[in-house]
């Protein structure tokens, strides 16, 4: 007689069946329920209006969840063509028409249906708050200008100002850390350096500093549940392009019609306005009595030299506080790692000593010491593609972004190399226009925002799973009703 498989009558069959859809029924409600929604995103501009130019930066995160942990990334970015907004004083309307283009390109880039809700922001640096110190109306009308071109644009335009030296600080090391991941997991935050034309800024979190010394220098937030009180600073005129204007009147101030500079090659010569060159908040009260109209100004490429006179618009002599790190200005320890940005970039970028790890200080001190004695003959050679006047200043450059960091901010061959040259985090520029666009948005909740306890694909594991097991605990239960397996013995 066959053995009939006890899988094979109608009660078992019958269980199996139902018991299948019910597993696929109940899986399918949990992942469609549980599901993501259907990723809609929206959308954040902000114009950084540099002292040297200006970038238009897009944004987006996914639209639900806006107030909550949601990744803001960078989708785009513009760079407007011409100088900085502070550069068109005496013709105002230029600086607004000098928006435009990228104007158009946000446009394009935004999805039309988001564009009256999509807010814009432009924020201003060192160039205008030079250019506000030395002619108010100036500055005045340049935003007047550049306000006009904006109210235009198809979307939500929350105005533009000059941010306060903290603010560009503090935003900075906002952007850095939120991209690193690590405010929302109140990890140790990384210090902010960011170099710019006209200004710069160094920002940081010290445990020996609560704010009490010097409390202008104090920035307290509360992020994700986690209270930090951050050191900041802004060196007004100590941006790299200021820096040069000092470092040059340093040496002019015999009112001579010629220079040999340390800072630029050997070869390298070019005519120089006296008028121009003082034409500055930052150098204008040292403007030599008598002095030419123009100067010729020729390179000698000496990296000691070139440090001795970079070193010179620096002041070391008064701090009223337990530390300081320059004319006057109170610093707390150096602590934790820290990420250079901008100009710091793009100088140690062109050169190749971005990589900190291999890169000592001795190191930097050989290179840029072969660098400066480097022809600009040659150097024209080998760059032909690189603008003149970066090419022509990156000895000066580097030797300034060293000078700053060591004498200046007392870092030291032991922790140089905490500083990691950055330009971008996760595909993000680091600059202080995310930060600033977060906070204004009110993107970054004070306390921790309630998480799911699992992550989607998890959860979606478990209970099939879960299922699955249940289902068989079912048939394993049936027992009694299944037939008999085994072959009865036959009574003769
Ligand atoms: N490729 C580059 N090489 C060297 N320097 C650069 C390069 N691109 C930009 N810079 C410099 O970076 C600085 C950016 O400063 P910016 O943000 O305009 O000024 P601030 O922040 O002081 O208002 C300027 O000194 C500019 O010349
Ligand atoms: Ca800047």
């Amino acid at each position: 007689m066959k053995e009939k498989n006890p899988w094979h009558t109608p009660v078992t069959i019958i269980i199996t069946v139902i018991g299948v859809i019910a597993i696929v029924a109940l899986v399918t409600v949990a992942v469609l329920q549980n599901r993501p929604l259907l990723q809609k995103y929206k959308y954040g501009i902000v114009l950084d209006a540099g002292s040297s130019h200006t970038a238009l930066y897009i944004y987006e995160w996914p639209a639900e969840k806006d107030n909550n942990t949601g990744r803001v990334e960078q989708t785009h970015s513009c760079k407007v063509k011409g100088p900085g907004i502070s550069s068109y004083a005496a013709a105002p309307w230029k600086a607004g028409e000098s928006l435009r283009d990228c104007m158009r390109e946000a446009k394009l880039q935004v999805p039309k249906k988001r564009h009256h809700e999509t807010p814009l922001y432009l924020g201003a640096t060192a160039g205008m708050r030079l250019l506000n110190k030395e002619d108010s109306s100036a500055s005045d009308l340049v935003f007047k200008a550049v306000e006009e071109t904006l109210q235009k644009s198809p979307f939500s335009f929350q105005g533009a100002r000059i941010l306060s030296g903290q603010e560009e600080g503090a935003f900075g090391w906002v952007t850095v850390n939120y991209l690193d991941d690590r405010l929302k997991q109140g990890l140790e935050t990384t210090g902010a350096l960011d170099l710019g034309g006209a200004s710069t800024q160094i920002s940081f979190v010290s445990d020996n500093y609560d704010g009490s010394e010097s409390p202008s220098n104090a920035v307290t937030f509360r992020l994700y549940g986690n209270d930090y009180n951050l050191y900041t600073h802004s060196f007004l005129c100590y941006g790299k392009d200021q820096a040069l204007r000092m470092t040059l009147a340093q040496q002019t101030q015999g009112s001579s019609s010629e220079i040999s500079d340390p800072c630029f090659h050997p070869g390298y010569t070019d005519t120089r306005n006296y008028s121009v060159l003082y034409d500055s908040p930052c150098v204008s009260s040292r403007k030599p009595q008598g002095a030419p109209a123009t100067f010729i100004h020729r390179g000698i490429g000496n990296f000691q030299q070139c440090q001795a006179f970079v070193k010179s618009v620096f002041n070391f002599t008064h701090c009223k506080y337990s530390r300081c790190s320059f004319n006057g200005v109170f610093q707390p320890l150096l602590q934790g790692p820290f990420g250079a940005f901008s100009a710091y970039y793009f100088v140690m970028n062109f050169l190749n000593l971005t990589d900190t790890s291999i890169h000592s200080l001795e190191t930097v001190k050989e290179k840029l010491t072969s660098y400066c004695a480097t022809p600009w003959d040659q150097l024209r050679q080998r760059y032909p593609d690189v603008k003149i006047k970066y090419l022509a200043e990156y000895c000066f450059s580097g030797t300034y972004i060293l000078t700053l960091l060591t004498e200046g901010y007392n870092f030291t061959s032991e922790n140089y190399s905490n500083i990691k040259f950055i330009k971008k985090i996760k595909g993000s520029d680091a600059g202080w226009t995310l930060g600033y666009m977060l906070n204004l948005t009110n993107m970054i909740p004070a306390e921790a925002p309630d998480t799911p306890i699992l992550p989607h694909a998890s959860y979606v594991s478990i209970v099939s799973i879960m299922a699955i097991v249940i289902f068989f605990l079912f048939i394993l239960s049936l027992r009694p009703l299944w037939p008999r397996c085994s072959k009865q013995p036959q009574i003769v």
